[in-house]
């Protein structure tokens, strides 16, 4: 008999032919029983209780010591211990909270960090972040190891699944910041499989940070750390220009001025006892104008400039000529002292101005300062807006760079190098309300560090020109008081 059919259910043709199947084989799906479950579930539950006390030993030890001694003495002896124990931790938060901080208060947030935040959403965020990685039918995630928390952030060391690359995870950044509510996430490998991923709690550079203090002496002034701002992990951000060349880089406001201001500020003693020297060429006239006083020599117009970085080219090659065969680097003296050449918007001079000859001789002189400046005592301090080859295709001669604000993603890594975004450098994506914020290469360190440039106010300039004057001074019209050369050849002024 006919039976009638369910909705959707395929209908057999009576009329067709049936068409040949291949035998196909699967395999049989078998039916888990109960108690096995169970008991996998109880031996889960055991391995956890055997590796608390490994993983949370001063819990574990408190927990034991109350069962203890309520077994022994009752309720009121457990009151009175814990009495005692929180009396002891308020005289040891009081007394030293350094190491309060250190042994107890952060030990505690990364013990609760690692239940609340990773562990419960460690699953979940991974796997729709696309790092869970399948093997027949099984699914494998990478694993926690250790949640350790700073000052200002967390560190979750993870072991990776074999047979990925810590750059799956560099390029799932911006998916685990958001998954675990952190403003961004930066991943350090520390081996084969072993990486740590940096979750920052809260942005210690969200408020501006007020011009650094001047050192007292010059012999205090390091000329390779030179202390310009803070980092993200409220550590001192050190700029290093003797020795190097700092092209930094940023769109219009996004705080490059922060940066030279930062940098002359920290020299000051250096350039008033004359073992400095800053030469300023500054085409926009807006940005170290202000501070003439403080420059041993001054241009602001394309002629003056070139003629600026002429000069320095021809100190350079007679340092050079000087020291051949006798010494291997440059030690500042007020004899040789050290100069720092600024140039605020180097595009101006490369690509900008109308002159093809200024163009023209401003990028060889540009490029042979910063090719062979270095160990003579020359380094170049240069600002752009636009990093692309067009604009100026010396970039890479300038070995450190700092990222501000950038327009497009893509500039990060031209700026900062292959790979930066993928390690969190997201510059095109500081806050414009964030000037002066800005992403570095340190020393030592791959991942790219956040930092914040301290702010040099009108009035911290108008008091460091009050205080302090270059040992060979610019005039106010531009022109230099005295040759700003030992060989007397570097008058930059446009006077
Ligand atoms: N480090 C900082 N902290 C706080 N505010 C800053 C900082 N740097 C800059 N600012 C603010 O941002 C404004 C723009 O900064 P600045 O002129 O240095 O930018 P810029 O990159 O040099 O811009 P442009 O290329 O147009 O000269 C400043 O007037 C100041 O108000």
């Amino acid at each position: 008999m006919l039976r009638n059919p369910r909705p959707g259910e395929q209908q057999p043709q009576p009329t067709a032919p049936v068409p040949a199947h291949a035998v196909r084989f699967a395999t049989p799906v078998v039916t888990t029983p109960g108690i096995v479950i169970i008991a996998a579930w109880l031996g889960r539950l055991l391995a956890t209780l055997a590796l608390l006390p490994i993983r949370f030993p001063v819990a574990s030890v408190a927990v034991v010591a109350s069962v203890a001694i309520w077994w022994a003495l009752g309720w009121p002896a457990v009151a009175v211990a814990v009495s005692v124990v929180d009396v002891a931790l308020l005289v040891w938060w009081r007394r030293w909270p350094d190491s309060f901080r250190r042994f107890v208060a952060l030990r505690a947030l990364a013990a609760w960090r690692w239940v609340w935040v990773y562990r419960r959403h460690w699953q979940p965020v991974l796997v729709v972040a696309g790092l869970a990685e399948s093997y027949q039918e099984r699914r494998y995630l990478p694993r926690i190891r250790r949640v350790t928390c700073t000052a200002w952030s967390d560190r979750v060391r993870v072991t990776l699944v074999a047979g990925t690359a810590p750059a799956d995870v560099e390029q799932r950044v911006a998916e685990l910041a958001h998954g675990f509510g952190a403003p961004s996430c930066r991943v350090t490998v520390r081996g084969p499989r072993d990486v740590v991923l940096e979750f920052p709690r809260r942005d210690l550079l969200a408020t501006p940070l007020a011009a650094l203090d001047v050192a007292e002496s010059a012999g205090e002034v390091d000329l390779s750390a030179l202390p310009v701002g803070q980092q993200e992990d409220g550590q001192p951000w050190h700029l290093r220009l003797h020795g190097t060349h700092v092209l930094t880089i940023g769109v219009t406001g996004s705080g490059k001025g922060a940066v030279i201001w930062s940098a002359i500020r920290a020299m000051l003693p250096a350039l008033t006892d004359g073992t400095a020297q800053v030469w300023a060429i500054d085409p926009k006239r807006m940005e170290l104008s202000y501070g003439r006083p403080l420059f041993a020599a001054y241009a602001d117009t394309g002629e003056t400039a070139l003629e600026l970085l002429e000069s320095a080219v021809a100190v350079m090659h007679e340092r050079a000529a000087r020291y051949a065969g006798t010494r291997r680097g440059h030690t500042p003296s007020v004899d040789d002292p050290f100069i720092v050449v600024v140039v605020d918007e180097v595009a101006f001079l490369t690509a900008y101005h109308p002159d093809r000859d200024v163009r023209r001789r401003a990028e060889n002189a540009l490029a042979t300062l910063t090719s062979q400046g270095r160990s003579v005592g020359l380094a170049v301090l240069a600002a752009l807006q636009d990093p692309r080859k067009e604009v100026l295709n010396l970039r890479n001669l300038f070995p450190d760079k700092i990222a501000l604000r950038l327009d497009e993603a893509s500039q990060v890594d031209m700026v900062l190098g292959e790979g930066a975004r993928d390690r969190g450098a997201n510059a095109h994506l500081i806050d414009p309300d964030l000037p002066g914020v800005a992403f570095v290469r340190m020393e030592g360190t791959p991942a790219p560090v956040r930092v914040r440039a301290a702010y040099v106010s009108d009035g911290d300039i108008d008091h460091m020109t009050a205080t302090h004057t270059s040992a060979i001074s610019a005039t106010p019209d531009g022109s230099a008081t005295d040759s700003a050369t030992p060989g007397g050849s570097a008058d930059a002024g446009d006077a």
